[in-house]
């Protein structure tokens, strides 16, 4: 690896679905501590990229490094225990259960390696992880809300408690799929604000997003996919003045 504060690297690879050449030649690294957006227009190939990193999908081709271990051919469950965690573009939330239990169950899971159903009653007794979840919801501020049912929360809200389940897994790389799809404008600056607090933790982050204005607020770096291929690579600046990105992506508006 050319840079040692690589945390995770993308290396060469390709993905084909039947004849659709959906990733190609992607070199992508991320540095440790930093916020990495992946940006393109509709079909660039983004989901496919992440679902790759996650061991969603299989790539063609290459391999994906995370830390020193090949993430390649683990199942997602093994690549979360090595502590990647990801936010849903929708919400994977117990429905049924509360806000509170929502936040409970990962790191119990995380702790004891499985988690069922049947296990709920042992989580009343868990101080420990209780208040620890009670810590999460009050980072995402959402404490207040900790009895309602998950199921009747906001979609914004939803979003927020989600977070709270990906960071009481203290992960070392948080993958961010449209954290702020579907959002108001107000939700949408304070996940923004959110986003920079956890930012301040030093978490890596990769975030997948549409909104520039989210994307310009949060990155340090950006990498520009369109057709498949990483078209240019660096910081906010350079991305913005980059013409090639102009003409791909922003179509020359700043
Ligand atoms: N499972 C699949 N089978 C066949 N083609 C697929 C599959 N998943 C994605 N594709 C195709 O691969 C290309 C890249 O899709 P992908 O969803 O990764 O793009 P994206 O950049 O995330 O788009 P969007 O911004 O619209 O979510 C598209 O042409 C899409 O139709």
């Amino acid at each position: 690896m050319a840079n040692s504060n690589v945390v995770l690297h993308v290396a060469d690879v390709h993905k084909r679905f039947g004849g659709l050449h959906a990733l190609a030649d992607i070199d992508l690294q991320v540095e440790e501590g930093k916020t990495h957006a992946i940006i393109g227009p509709n079909g660039a190939g983004k989901s496919t990229l992440l679902n790759v990193i996650i061991g969603k999908l299989a790539p063609s081709s290459g391999q994906v490094v995370f830390d020193g271990a090949i993430l390649t051919g683990r199942k997602p469950y093994q690549i979360n225990q090595l502590g990647i965690a990801r936010v849903f573009q929708t919400p994977e939330i117990f429905s049924d259960l509360s806000v509170m239990h929502n936040v409970m169950i990962p790191a119990f899971a995380k702790r004891d390696g499985t988690f069922t159903l049947n296990m709920l009653r042992a989580l009343d007794g868990e101080t420990t992880i209780r208040e620890e979840a009670e810590h999460m919801l009050e980072d995402v501020g959402m404490l207040n809300r900790r009895d309602m049912q998950a199921g009747s929360l906001s979609r914004g809200d939803k979003r927020r408690m989600e977070l709270a389940m990906c960071l009481i897994q203290h992960p070392r790389l948080l993958l961010l799929d449209e954290p702020t799809a579907g959002m108001s404008r107000h939700d949408t600056n304070t996940t923004i604000e959110l986003l920079k607090k956890i930012k301040s933790r030093g978490m890596t982050k990769v975030i997948i997003e549409h909104d520039m204005h989210v994307v310009f607020s949060l990155a340090d770096k950006i990498s520009v996919l369109a057709q498949g291929r990483i078209i240019a690579d660096g910081t906010p600046d350079e991305v913005r003045g980059n013409p090639k990105v102009q003409e791909a992506y922003l179509g020359g508006a700043h």
